[in-house]
């Protein structure tokens, strides 16, 4: 069995009165795309929070290659390689798509290396080497994406934290995010991905866990998952059936 890159045990997260993360357990394999997925408000973004630190734990603890997350501020886990690409790209709309893409390799882990190769690299591996001298201003939202894709692997992660990289996209570019995430994997990053789009999930997952009112539900391949009784009750609803003739 791979390694182990991120655990969780018993994370909890209460905001006052509400528990959005319940007692999460999770082992995410190196090297693999992971899931996860729940209906709105099941508590999959506040989770993404718990890991890059951007919310403290009420409970439980997270484990990076082993080592404990607690007390770690964000920018600390992106240099010990955590990234995370946001559903809603921010970039610089100034600035060109390449130098974009080089504010996440400078701001990367702090040894020397050629920022140029690791820019040229994240376009490759995002397929927009075409417009790379394009400034970010006015991009598609599909465009978009895979600019955020490439600003957060620049930073050299081994683990990527996807938000939703399939929201709003046709199926054109919706087939061009999951080569891309694909193409990620391939690179050995280890891509854990919140996505409603379960053809998507479905057809480039190695396992998901499903999350619901901010506990697990289920874990497993996409083809357990997907025929699981609770998570068809609490988020996929069942299969509608023809009418009779
Ligand atoms: N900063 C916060 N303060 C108070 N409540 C919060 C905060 N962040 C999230 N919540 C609540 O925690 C619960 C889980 O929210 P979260 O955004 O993690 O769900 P989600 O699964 O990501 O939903 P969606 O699919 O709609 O993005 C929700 O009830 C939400 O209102």
């Amino acid at each position: 069995m791979n390694e182990i890159i991120l655990s969780g045990r018993g994370v909890v997260k209460h905001f006052a009165g509400l528990t959005a993360t319940d007692n999460v357990d999770f082992d995410i394999p190196a090297g693999s795309i992971y899931g996860l997925i729940g209906p709105n408000g099941a508590g999959k973004s506040t989770l993404f929070n718990l890991i890059t630190g951007y919310y403290d734990l009420t409970g439980g603890e997270i484990r990076f290659k082993g080592t404990s997350l607690a007390g770690i501020p964000t920018y600390r886990r992106n240099q010990m390689g955590i990234a995370r690409a946001f559903q809603i790209s921010k970039p610089f709309p100034a600035l060109t798509v390449r130098e974009n893409i080089r504010v996440g390799a400078i701001f990367g882990r702090p040894e020397k290396v050629d920022h140029e190769k690791v820019v040229d690299e994240a376009l490759a591996i995002t397929g927009i080497a075409d417009i790379a001298d394009r400034t970010a201003e006015g991009l598609t939202v599909g465009t978009l994406r895979k600019l955020e894709i490439a600003r957060a692997i620049a930073t050299r992660p081994s683990l990527l934290l996807a938000d939703e990289p399939c929201a709003g996209l046709n199926p054109t570019e919706t087939q061009e995010m999951v080569n891309c995430l694909r193409n990620v994997r391939g690179k050995g990053i280890t891509v854990w991905l919140v996505e409603h789009d379960m053809k998507a999930v479905t057809s480039i997952c190695d396992r998901i866990l499903v999350i619901d009112a901010g506990r697990k539900i289920a874990e497993g391949t996409p083809a357990e998952v997907v025929s699981n009784p609770n998570v068809i009750t609490a988020y996929l609803g069942a299969p509608i059936e023809e009418p009779a003739a």
